[in-house]
């Protein structure tokens, strides 16, 4: 074991060696040798580490982790710790209706409860699809015991016919295939199916890249470790070098409020930008952030993130995919390039006792397709822009998919008006868009702004990824493949739609686009940062007046008591959509005490 533990500043001896309590002791103690581990090995001194396993047959983003947890224990018991697995429960974005969203919130809090409650000293996070990861983050946050974060890596690249097809990405695509009849049902399946050849998450940079790579530039996974594909070998020694380094982090102390810094989360902003990152983004950070207290409002994603130029050439901003990325060099090639700028803030800690500039200074793009230099980016100011208007008081455009024509068309030159005026068609929920978005008598033009609403964490709930809606199959036959998509849900990671979404406040909390009727005409400017319905002040008020009477925007009943737990006290995504109150139960390790005995 490694000498530096000092096993009477263990939090698990409270449970398993406390002579002043030996009536609870011994109750604490036997369940757990009910399957082999020895009393000496409960009172040797030895931290106990959790490992937090989000990966099961309902969660197959995740389910290498069943795989990789072995490796994990290896570590641990090598590094002088006792390994202790338990489930979190399982969120697979792409299988959980309504949406997974709804569930980072319960994630959360059951992770809360099993880092607090149980005889745990340190705790290996296994994280990998959209949701999970931040689920495990703001959970160790709150909680703020020496954690370390595994990610497991995304698939290898998907090809069909000498194409390379990228997760989610190629789903958009598909569906616009299908609808221009290019393709039939089965084609369709193939074709997407194609990009999943293996275990892992999206190897596009979708929300679960992005954010394991920002669990990376935060300083809460490895170096080097959140872009290895999940079924790679050096993957595997990861896992075991995370084992063996969480239990040096319990006995060096080091919390996730030492590395979970303002400094951490400005570097993170800063290198979601030059991956070109998801828009998810923003939510999950700003939730993590408010757990471990440090404040972070939407307008510094915009304010630190918008300059910095776009390094890295993978779906949906670019072409490669998660394998290219780390043979490229993954985020430490970024972060490079970044800090030879002045762009990171190269003193914040990072789990393996280094700073973020010791660990990434030196590191090198390996090739230069896939990763570019920051003095020959893919594209300069690629972050995103924050709108706000009477429509809502912010909303996010990822601005490095905004093609090149409307870019410097509304974005970057200044001798044009820089904002387009359309008209606006309203779809309350996924459903209304689907049902009515090829219906010719909706009468949806070139010149069509579509709207959806309803679909923010109250109305879903939880919010969806529904913002990015194709355009008519007539207008994609004509050749209009993009129309200016507006609304409160989300949308997918790995969506090229340079959409302005994550409108807070949703309709359902009576924002601005509860307001808007189709037929509205509605101007965006994109360089003043402003989204507006062009209807007088007094006609405004007369319709929420209306709206109010009526008893406010109509969304579906909650189908499950979670539900309507959640919709009852969760925030804006504006601020992270969590659960309002939850964010005073700080670093509850330290501030909280030991809980009470159970018998
Ligand atoms: C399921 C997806 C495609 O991963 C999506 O949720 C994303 O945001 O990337």
């Amino acid at each position: 074991m490694n000498d530096s533990v000092k096993p009477e500043g263990l939090r698990s001896r409270a449970w398993f060696d406390n002579p002043d309590n030996a009536d609870m002791t011994a109750l604490y103690l036997e369940r757990y040798m009910n399957f082999g581990l020895s009393l000496e090995e409960l009172q040797s001194g030895k931290p106990i580490i959790g490992i937090a396993q989000t990966g099961s047959d309902l969660s197959p983003c995740n389910r290498h982790h069943i795989v990789l947890a072995e490796r994990v224990r290896e570590g641990i018991r090598e590094a002088g710790g006792i390994a202790i697995e338990f489930p979190v429960h399982p969120i697979q974005e792409t299988g959980k209706r309504p949406t997974a969203a709804l569930d980072r919130n319960l994630s959360y809090l059951g992770l809360v409860e099993v880092l607090y409650g149980y005889p745990l000293d340190g705790v290996v996070l296994t994280i990998g699809c959209d949701k999970t990861t931040p689920a495990a983050l703001m959970a160790a946050a709150t909680v703020n015991i020496p954690a370390i974060a595994l990610s497991v890596g995304p698939m290898l690249n998907g090809h069909f016919k000498g194409q390379r097809t990228g997760s989610g990405t190629i789903v958009w695509k598909a569906r616009e295939m299908l609808a221009a009849g290019e393709i039939d049902y089965k084609e369709f399946i193939k074709l997407v199916a194609s990009s999943a050849p293996s275990t892992g998450y999206c190897n596009t940079m979708g929300t679960a890249t992005t954010m394991n790579s920002l669990t990376e530039a935060l300083g809460m996974s490895l170096p080097g470790s959140a872009a290895i594909p999940a079924p790679y070998r050096d993957r595997q020694e990861c896992a075991y070098l995370t084992g063996k380094r969480i239990v040096e982090m319990v006995a060096e102390d080091l919390k996730p409020s030492d590395i979970l810094t303002r400094e951490a989360f400005e570097n993170a902003i800063c290198v979601n930008s030059a991956i070109g990152g998801s828009t998810n983004a923003p939510i999950h950070l700003a939730a993590i952030a408010r757990h471990i207290g440090v404040d972070l409002p939407i307008g510094e994603w915009e304010r630190l993130g918008h300059e910095i130029p776009l390094l890295v050439n993978l779906q949906p901003a670019g072409e490669y995919l998660g394998e290219d990325y780390y043979r490229a060099g993954g985020v430490p090639a970024v972060v490079a390039q970044l800090i030879r700028n002045g762009l990171i803030r190269e003193a914040a800690i990072t789990v393996n006792g280094k700073t973020i500039g010791e660990n990434c200074a030196d590191v090198e793009i390996e090739d230069e397709r896939v990763i570019r230099p920051y003095a020959d980016p893919l594209m300069e100011n690629a972050g995103f822009i924050v709108l706000s208007g009477n429509l809502f008081d912010s909303a996010i455009m990822k601005t490095c998919v905004i093609s090149k024509e409307f870019r410097d068309r509304y974005l970057s030159n200044p001798d044009d008006p820089g904002a387009f005026e359309g008209s606006a068609v309203v779809f309350d929920g996924p459903e209304e868009y689907h049902a009515k978005i090829d219906n010719k008598s909706v009468n949806i033009t070139a010149n069509t702004i579509l709207f959806i609403r309803g679909a923010g964490p109250i109305g879903y709930p939880g919010s969806a990824e529904v913002v990015n809606m194709r355009p008519p199959a007539y207008l994609l036959e004509e050749g209009v493949h993009a129309l200016p998509c507006v609304g409160d849900g989300r949308q997918s990671g790995t969506s090229g739609s340079p959409s302005i979404l994550n409108a807070s406040p949703e309709a359902a909390a009576m924002g601005g686009l509860a307001l808007l009727r189709t037929g509205d005409r509605v101007r965006i400017d994109l360089r003043k940062r402003t989204a507006d319905i062009l209807i007088s002040e007094d006609e405004l008020s007369s319709r929420r007046q209306q709206l109010e009477n009526a008893g406010g925007y109509a969304y579906p009943d909650s189908q499950t008591p979670w539900q309507e737990i959640q919709r009852n006290i969760v925030g804006q995504m504006s601020s992270g959509a969590i659960l309002e109150g939850a964010e005073k139960y700080q670093r509850i390790a330290q501030t909280r005490g030991i809980p009470r005995d159970s018998h």
